[in-house]
């Protein structure tokens, strides 16, 4: 697909110099789109925009721009996403989207490596950033806003990357935030709670998810699906009904199927049955939920010009993906301290028994719950961390614009016998001096995060780098 003739057009004719959505980014000669929103209504800025240099306005019809050209449509952030690609129309040939609650950095992570280990010139984006083989570049967004991801898409081409894996948020998906994009494949991982300060109960949070398969993936693009929960089964379903490739995958897949999983220290040997033939791996990764993730980028790497070969090499080249299950390291006695960024009750459960088959003795669990984030998570992640660690230390993260202190009570009335201790730093150390030889320490929730936010303000904080500090200091 090529950018719609009538943008490219319509650019040409208002000699517009780019696009934005926020009037306070507006320099002459762009197009400011006017879009109403969850906090505040973009056409409020619209006089702002103009004083600013903007040629035209993007938004609803019978909307107010004075001189200045209106660009009248229905569904503006739909046509923010179109203007955004004909402004940057390039796209590495091979896109793949991959949506779902958790697992979606892994798995574009693990797909850009098995690419590149196949020999394409790979890349991939999403919560941790952009990653491509001339190196990482940060980004604001899961799925960026669409200028930024269009113009992602068009620098990766320019660079040569032919393969792209990218994550598709649930809001990126509402917010049409992607629509533009021309998607080779597209994945799932799973679905449950999370978001629901955003979307009104889970069949909406799962609408807006399955648009990326039903809306946005092309009829002839395959789709490779994780059917080990009820909406993996209805994707097939509504995939099937239109004439889709799908490729089944999971412990329940047809395709790929997870036969068996072995753990050892810090790896675990799966045994597959590809399309009916069983195939031994040694992933050199720790953690079920990492081999899910695994078979479903190489589900999305078969699909994609990846060999079976080739592809099953890759599972056993990877390395892991920064903080998700890392290693920070171990006290003097050897008991190891793991970052994940496990942030929902299902994430917390996975990770929690992931660790239990790598330790003698007990869990310890340091996490706590981001504020204007869905408070209905709180306190089952709490009841998790109870049901799966045995001691369970309730720390800050991310309060926001919410009470810390309100926050962690909430997550405590699903482990009302945890500690809580609001200063992630002292939570951690608590956390380590807690630890006998055969222990182990979750710390989980920021993962990769370099910052705490607390208001607005972001104080720079790394649970990976603390840590280490840490037990720097009590081996000494
Ligand atoms: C809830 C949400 O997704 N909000 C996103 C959305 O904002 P919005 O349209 O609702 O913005 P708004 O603040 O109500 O303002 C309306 C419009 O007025 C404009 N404005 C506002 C003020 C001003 O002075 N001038 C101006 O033009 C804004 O730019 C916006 O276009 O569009 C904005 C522009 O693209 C995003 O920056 C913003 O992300 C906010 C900051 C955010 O925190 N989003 C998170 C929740 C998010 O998107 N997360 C998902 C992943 C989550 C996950 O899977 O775990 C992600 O993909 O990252
Ligand atoms: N397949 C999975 N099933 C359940 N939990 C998982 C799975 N994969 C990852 N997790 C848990 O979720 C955490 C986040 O993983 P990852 O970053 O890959 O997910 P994500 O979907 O990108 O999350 P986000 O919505 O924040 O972008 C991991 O640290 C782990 O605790
Ligand atoms: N993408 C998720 C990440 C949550 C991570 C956690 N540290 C928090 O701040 O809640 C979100 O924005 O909801
Ligand atoms: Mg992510």
């Amino acid at each position: 697909m090529k950018p719609a003739k009538r943008d490219v057009d319509l650019i040409k004719r208002l000699g517009a110099t780019g696009l934005t959505c926020d009037s306070r980014a507006v320099q002459p000669g762009m197009i400011f789109a006017a879009l109403p929103g969850t906090i505040a209504d973009g056409r409020d800025y619209i006089p702002q925009a103009i004083e600013k240099g903007a040629v035209a306005i993007l938004t609803l019809p019978d909307t107010e721009t004075g001189d200045t050209a209106l660009i009248a449509d229905e569904n503006p952030r739909l046509r923010y996403g179109q203007l955004a690609r004909a402004f940057y129309p390039k796209q590495p040939q091979t896109l793949v989207a991959m949506t779902g609650t958790n697992g979606k950095s892994s798995t574009v992570e693990f797909l850009r490596q098995i690419w590149a280990n196949a020999g394409y010139n790979a890349a991939c984006f999403g919560t941790l950033g952009v990653m491509s083989d001339k190196g990482y570049a940060p980004m604001t967004h899961t799925t960026p806003d669409a200028v930024a991801l269009h113009k992602t898409l068009h620098n990766l081409a320019e660079q040569g990357v032919t393969h792209v894996a990218m994550e598709a948020s649930s809001h990126g998906l509402v917010q049409y935030r992607l629509d533009a994009v021309d998607i080779a494949a597209s994945g799932f991982s799973n679905l449950t709670q999370d978001h629901f300060d955003y979307h009104t109960d889970e069949a909406d949070y799962f609408e807006a998810k399955a648009r990326l398969f039903t809306e946005l993936t092309p009829q002839q693009a395959p789709v490779v699906l994780t059917v080990d929960d009820e909406y993996g089964r209805e994707l097939v379903t509504r995939a099937e009904k239109r004439g889709q490739a799908v490729t089944s995958i999971g412990w329940a897949g047809a395709d790929i199927r997870i036969d068996e999983l072995m753990p050892h220290a810090a790896s675990q040997d799966m045994t597959l049955v590809i399309d009916g033939k069983r195939h031994q791996v040694n992933l050199p990764l720790a953690g079920e939920f990492q081999s899910l993730n695994a078979v479903a980028a190489l589900g999305l790497a078969l699909q994609t010009g990846v060999s079976l070969d080739d592809g099953l090499k890759g599972l056993e080249a990877l390395t892991g993906v920064a903080g998700r299950l890392e290693r920070a390291g171990q006290t003097q006695h050897g008991a190891p301290v793991f970052i994940d960024f496990a942030h929902t009750e299902d994430g917390l459960n996975k990770l929690l028994r992931s660790v239990r088959p790598h330790t003698r003795g007990k869990i310890v669990i340091v996490f706590g719950c981001g504020g204007d984030r869905d408070p209905d998570k709180r306190p089952k992640m709490g009841a998790v961390a109870a049901k799966y660690a045995d001691h369970v230390i309730v720390t800050d993260d991310n309060p926001r614009t919410e009470d810390a202190e309100a926050i962690r009570r909430a997550v405590m009335v699903g482990c009302p016998k945890a500690e809580n201790i609001g200063d992630r730093e002292t939570a951690i150390r608590a956390g380590i001096e807690k630890l006998s030889a055969d222990d182990c320490l979750v710390i989980a929730g920021k993962g990769h995060e370099s910052g705490q936010i607390i208001g607005t303000r972001v104080i720079p904080f790394s649970d990976v780098e603390v840590a280490r500090e840490i037990l720097a200091e009590v081996s000494k």
